[in-house]
């Protein structure tokens, strides 16, 4: 679908991002990580030409990235920001419509199609579609800045670390509407973050890039199991607790002890000690389900006594073998 081909991008000689080979397949949540400065930004940017690349291919659906008219590729492209890049005077309506202006749109289906968005990440069109940007708090803003990516239909999304500037709450809520909403359109995402458990959890692979080259791509499950040096290993750490909790919650959801839908909410308590924290699970049926991550046991009890079992230090002794 994107495919990069040796492609360097230099300034004054020196290669920001050099030799860069990649893939990204038709629908895949595509993860760029690293340090600040290893070059995330730049290679999402050559993508939709904000930034000229220097030498090699950039192509999309097997079309060089210069062959197309640079208006239509942009329009074929959302591009979600960490700066909300939303005009804070007009109404969200209008900041949604903005492309589908610019392309003659019936009024019809401006119409259904901002209906259809703004229900798409739980907001009440009746509510919101007439508020101004700047009656809206952080998450809700960043909410349009995702939809209104994807307003036109796009085949591909760019994000650059679209959730860094929210609270964790927030943040976990929209990383979740995102996933969701990736799954349902199944477009093309390539999502840029320095946030390993942002990785982990939207990833469907993650490339860690490093001083403009790739260290190495995968799924989080094939660079867990083999980082492929001591720089992934490093950089794998800061993530992994959360790795742990989304392994346990698939299994969970695979052994049909929930469905997805059931599933209000889950976390980790004490990310200090990673190899003994518990993961936690919130179901619609008022029921918590609680496993250590090193030991796999399975506790099951109820909102009521959570804070009763959370106080307990002796925790393991309340295990029951799964
Ligand atoms: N216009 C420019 N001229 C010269 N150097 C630049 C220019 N734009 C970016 N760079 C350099 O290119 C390198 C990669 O920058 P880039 O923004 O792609 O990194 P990043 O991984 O996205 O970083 P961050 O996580 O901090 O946003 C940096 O060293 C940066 O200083």
């Amino acid at each position: 679908m994107i495919k990069f081909e040796k492609v360097y991008k230099r300034y004054d000689d020196k290669a920001v991002v050099s030799d860069f080979t990649l893939d990204i397949k038709e629908g895949e949540f595509f993860v760029l990580i690293g340090p600040s400065g290893s070059g995330k930004t730049t290679t999402l940017k050559m993508i939709n030409q904000l930034i000229d690349l220097s030498e090699g291919y950039i192509r999309i659906q097997g079309k060089p990235i210069s062959d197309f008219d640079l208006q239509e590729l942009r329009w074929n492209i959302g591009y979600v920001l960490q700066q909300i890049a939303l005009f804070p005077n007009m109404t969200v309506e209008e900041n949604i419509l903005i492309v589908p202006e610019m392309k003659k749109w019936t009024k019809e289906d401006m119409e259904n199609r901002v209906v259809e968005l703004l229900e798409s990440v739980n907001m009440d069109p009746d509510k919101y579609r007439h508020r101004h940007i700047s009656e809206l708090s952080g998450g809700e803003q960043q909410r349009i800045g995702v939809i209104r990516a994807l307003t036109a239909d796009p085949d591909i999304i760019l994000m650059d670390e679209p959730f860094s500037a929210l609270d964790p709450i927030t943040r976990n809520n929209l990383q979740k509407d995102v996933l969701k909403l990736q799954q349902k359109l199944k477009k093309t995402v390539v999502f840029v973050t320095h946030d390993m458990q942002e990785a982990i959890s939207l990833g469907d692979r993650i490339c860690l890039m490093n001083n403009g080259k790739i260290e190495q791509v995968g799924t989080a499950d094939e660079i867990l199991k083999n980082p492929a040096n001591d720089f992934v290993r490093q950089f794998l750490q800061t993530g992994l607790p959360h790795y742990q909790e989304k392994k346990i919650v698939q299994h969970l959801i695979e052994e049909n002890y929930y469905s997805t839908e059931d599933i209000v909410t889950t976390g980790i308590i004490s990310a200090s000690d990673p190899v003994n924290d518990l993961i936690i699970l919130l179901s619609k049926q008022d029921a918590v389900h609680v496993e250590t991550s090193n030991k796999h046991a399975k506790i099951i009890i109820t909102k009521n006594n959570l804070l009763d079992f959370l106080a307990s230090e002796a925790a393991s002794s309340k295990e029951v073998e799964a």
